[in-house]
């Protein structure tokens, strides 16, 4: 599986966390950037790390900002993105066996690395259930 990361100013530091607890598991994953804590603007990270992902280019991506809310905002506006933001194992479940969600959201301002490695450690290896949830994700495709 090939997953896309990135984040703004405020999820840098969690980024880089997660980064490196993806590798030591030797999952493929690549850092759309920034790599320093200089302030930026998250829409500028989430977009291209979206549309990577809605191409197919990369399986998944991970976004990480202050909250997570506005790169999860702007993540779902590009067409076939479905991102969840998630700050709970139960949601990191929930949203990949109902929504097969594509893109996961956290918060740096809000989690702790262990937290966020445990959601995203579920997250990557949680299936889609499809059947009822088929069609759900089928009307918001439409
Ligand atoms: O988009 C956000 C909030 O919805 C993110 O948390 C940003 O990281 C945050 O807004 C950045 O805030 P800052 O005061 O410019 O660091």
């Amino acid at each position: 599986m090939k997953v896309i990361i990135a984040s703004d100013h405020g999820g840098v530091n969690l980024k880089a966390s997660v980064v490196q607890k993806l590798k030591d598991n030797g999952v493929d994953v690549t850092d759309l950037g920034p790599d320093n804590t200089d302030s930026v603007d998250y829409p500028d990270y989430a977009k291209p790390a979206a549309q990577k992902v809605a191409s197919g280019e990369f399986d998944r991506g991970i976004l990480i900002c202050g909250t997570g809310i506005g790169m999860s905002i702007a993540a779902n506006k590009v067409k076939g993105i479905r991102c969840a933001l998630v700050h709970d194992t139960f949601s990191a479940h929930a949203t990949r066996e109902h929504n097969n969600s594509n893109m996961l959201a956290m918060g740096e301002r809000v989690i702790g690395p262990g937290l966020a490695d445990d959601i995203v450690n579920i997250w990557l290896n949680t299936e889609y259930e499809g059947g009822r949830h088929e069609r759900r994700v089928c009307k918001i495709e439409e």
